[in-house]
């Protein structure tokens, strides 16, 4: 019975911690394109931001990280021989790549406070795109264990997230480039 507790509280770790994942470069991208804008404006947004951002990162992400992380433990602990499967191995090194992921959050985090980073919105929107698809794979792992099928579904599925991702952020630049023609003629009615 505490395997399927264990597992219940991994499954609920997984989803906070990805909605701060998701949340935090979400905030990062609102940070960044703050810095073009006049002041005041500038500091008031970047204050709050800097504000929003420590409070999900301390609060919602690294708690849901913990917890997944320690219900993972748990399930290893109470059934020891999973530790002889492939997949879980695979798994890992998947999941080692998130936590770097996630410190690295921590460490961008720091560095926008100390108006240390001068990376765009553009950047950090396509910095979102990378934990969908460690995401996909630990979860695909995690369901199909060591049989996985690496055929032509399993491709396509990667595909469509690969190219959901892309159209994404393809919309999003078309969006930003119209914005800005309109703020353009804007100020060229307004001078
Ligand atoms: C320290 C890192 C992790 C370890 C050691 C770990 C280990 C495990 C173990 C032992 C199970 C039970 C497997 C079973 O009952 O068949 C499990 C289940 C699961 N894990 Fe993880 N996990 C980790 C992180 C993650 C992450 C980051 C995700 C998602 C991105 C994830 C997704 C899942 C899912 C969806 C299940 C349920 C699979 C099922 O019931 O068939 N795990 N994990």
């Amino acid at each position: 019975m505490a395997y399927y507790w264990f597992k219940a509280f991994h499954i609920i770790g997984i989803v906070v911690w990805f909605a701060g994942l998701f949340y935090l470069v979400r905030l990062f991208v609102y940070h960044a394109e703050a810095q073009e804008k006049p002041e005041p404006a500038q500091s008031i947004l970047k204050k709050q931001y800097e504000l929003m951002e420590k409070r999900l990162y301390n609060i919602i992400t690294t708690p849901g990280m913990v917890v997944t992380v320690a219900m993972a433990i748990g399930l290893i602990s109470t059934e020891p021989e999973i530790l002889k499967s492939g997949w879980l191995h695979i798994k890992l090194l998947f999941v080692a790549l998130l936590l770097i992921y996630h410190f690295w959050c921590g460490r961008i985090m720091k560095q926008l406070e100390k108006g240390e980073n001068n990376w765009n919105g553009q950047k950090f929107r396509a910095l979102n795109e990378a934990p969908t698809l460690l995401l996909v794979v630990i979860v695909l792992l995690a369901i199909f264990k060591n049989n996985l099928p690496l055929d032509i579904t399993t491709w396509l599925i990667v595909g469509l997230v690969v190219f959901m991702a892309a159209s994404i952020q393809y919309y999003a630049k078309i969006r930003r480039q119209n914005e800005e023609k309109l703020n353009q003629s804007e100020n060229l009615v307004n001078s």
